[in-house]
């Protein structure tokens, strides 16, 4: 990495110093437009990350900001709490940029919203829509004209194909492939390694292939 660029860039926090926060740092120390300045976590366990230094718990936010850290990034792979944290981050008064890993791809025309991440290698295609706080994890595909919506998340090596709609918080698991023009409802579970080739409702599991609803447990 070019040091002399290091020192150059705008900083940004990053919320979160588990295995999600590793790989959000790895994306920031590839290179690209920020300068990670640390990390915060709502319970602190270890010292540094990746080398960035662990500054403590939540309460450090409002006083980081106020030292002139101006953007940050909830970095929680958990839909429902990396969206919470995207809030708490606001409320402190942090910017929520995109963060693009070098690597990646964007096709013409797409849009990327607030706080989003696109990992190493991913491909989002041209004219594609992401919402806010949205993962496009490590050498994941996001078609052309596909639309996700805020905090979902496309785990690594999932492809969406050409105009898939996925809704918000829904997670499409590692390697799940998704037929062109499916619909996966809000909230919902794509299994690792599915292949789904018609629409998932709102708030449902599906795995295999073709991917089915897991079955019903008895209550424990
Ligand atoms: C960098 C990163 O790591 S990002 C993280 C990305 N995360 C993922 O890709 C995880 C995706 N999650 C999965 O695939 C999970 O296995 C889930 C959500 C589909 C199911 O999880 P659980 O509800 O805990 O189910 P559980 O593991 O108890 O399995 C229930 C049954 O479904 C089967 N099953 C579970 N996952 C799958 C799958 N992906 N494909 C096919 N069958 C599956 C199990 O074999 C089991 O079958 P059985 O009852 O006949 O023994």
């Amino acid at each position: 990495m070019d040091t002399t660029k290091a020192e150059t860039r705008p900083r940004i926090l990053v919320l979160g110093a588990g295995g999600h926060g590793k790989a959000v740092l790895d994306l920031l120390l590839a290179g690209g437009e920020w300068q990670p300045a640390g990390v915060v976590d709502a319970t602190p366990r270890v010292a540094s990350v990746l080398g960035i230094p662990v500054l403590g718990d939540e309460a450090r936010l409002v006083p980081l900001r106020a030292a002139g850290i101006g953007a940050a990034h909830p970095a929680i792979g958990h839909n429902g709490h990396r969206t919470a944290a995207g809030a708490r981050l606001l409320a402190a008064g942090f910017a929520l940029p995109v963060l693009r890993h070098p690597s990646c791809v964007i096709g013409h025309g797409a849009a990327l919203g607030d706080g989003s991440a696109i990992f190493a290698r991913a491909v989002i295609g041209p004219e594609a829509r992401l919402g806010r706080l949205v993962l496009v994890n490590t050498g994941a595909i996001v078609e052309h004209d596909c639309i996700v919506e805020d905090g979902a998340h496309i785990a690594p090596g999932a492809v969406l194909a050409g105009g898939v709609r996925v809704g918000t918080g829904a997670l499409v698991g590692a390697g799940a492939v998704i037929r062109p023009g499916v619909t996966i409802g809000a909230g919902s579970i794509i299994g690792a390694g599915a292949a789904v080739l018609t629409d998932v409702p709102a708030g449902v599991t599906v795995a295999g292939v073709p991917a089915q609803p897991l079955p019903e447990r008895p209550p424990a």
